[in-house]
């Protein structure tokens, strides 16, 4: 949620509002953007698997369209939740990335885990309903902790065979059920690096809706250990001087803030603030 930007349960009923129609290639965008009228959009022919009441967008009710497969609609394209991560107003990533998650939780729960029958939406609240069962599915949320851990003038960066070429980013991964955050962190670190660590700070979290991850950002200090990387999932780790950072990750990602803030505290120089 931001300032222009608030969810909501609305019920697909009601008319009017605007509407993003998203697909296996992202989000349907012209030159305005990805919200479109949402009447205008319903007429155009796109291959709808559900429709969700999502929030208020300035005010005015939103709609998200999932669909089943990307279809053709003139002087539009589709742009991926990515790059709107990347650039443009924070707000609009902040709704589109709310969409993202909505729509492939309802499309990932259309049938009961319990009995398998058909789920229905639930209007009053944002749940899959199984009748059979009076079973409800909530959208799910994974928690993941991300740490920059530091000894000093370094701090510890590392590479996933899956990262941009030549970005190195803070250590992270999913909680596992039974353990609290800080195990989860000393956990990971231990996992994928061999390193122990201490004086874990709590720093602040950010949704990231790749697909459903709830990041927690932590500062820990080093405390022991030689870097031993993880096969398979990190390709290179290392200590790097503040002074001689590789390239980092997208600036408005929690990973690079935990870098920024560090560095900055470091220098004596401002620090940032975190997008929300
Ligand atoms: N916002 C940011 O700045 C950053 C966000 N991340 C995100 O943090 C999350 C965790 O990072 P990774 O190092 O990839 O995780 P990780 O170190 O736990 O390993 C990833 C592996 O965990 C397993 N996995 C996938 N989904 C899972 C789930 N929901 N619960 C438990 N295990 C699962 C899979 O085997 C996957 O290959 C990812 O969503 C990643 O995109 C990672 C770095 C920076
Ligand atoms: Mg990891
Ligand atoms: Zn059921």
């Amino acid at each position: 949620m931001s300032a222009r930007w608030t969810t909501a349960v609305l019920d697909p009923q009601i008319s009017g509002g605007w509407a993003v129609a998203r697909g296996p290639d992202g989000f349907l965008v012209d030159d305005n953007g990805a919200l479109f009228p949402r009447q205008w959009l319903k007429r155009q022919a796109l291959d709808v698997l559900s429709e969700h009441g999502i929030g208020h967008f300035d005010g005015e009710p939103v709609f998200l369209l999932e669909l089943r497969s990307a279809g053709e609609v003139a002087g539009c394209g589709w742009r991926g939740l990515r790059q709107f991560m990347l650039e443009g107003d924070f707000d609009t990533y902040k709704l589109l990335g709310y969409a993202a998650q909505i729509g492939t939780w309802a499309r990932e729960h259309r049938f009961c885990g319990s009995c398998g029958q058909a789920m229905t939406q639930i209007h009053w609240e944002r749940a899959m309903y199984c009748q059979h069962c009076d079973l409800r599915s909530y959208p799910r949320i994974s928690p993941s902790m991300i740490v920059l851990v530091t000894r000093g003038d370094e701090i510890l960066l590392a590479r996933s065979p899956r990262f941009v070429t030549g970005v190195y980013s803070t250590l992270a991964g999913f909680a596992e059920p039974g353990e609290s955050a800080e195990d989860c962190l000393v956990r990971e670190v231990r996992e994928e690096v061999a390193v122990e660590v201490k004086n874990i700070q709590y720093v602040g979290s950010q949704c990231w809706p790749f697909p459903h991850s709830m990041m927690l950002g932590f500062h820990a200090e080093y405390a022991g250990g030689e870097i031993v990387m993880q096969p398979d999932e990190i390709e290179d780790a290392q200590w790097f001087n503040v002074h001689a950072l590789p390239p980092l990750p997208a600036g408005r990602s929690i990973a690079r803030h935990l870098i920024d803030l560090y560095v900055a505290r470091r220098l004596g120089l401002p620090e940032p603030v975190l997008p929300g």
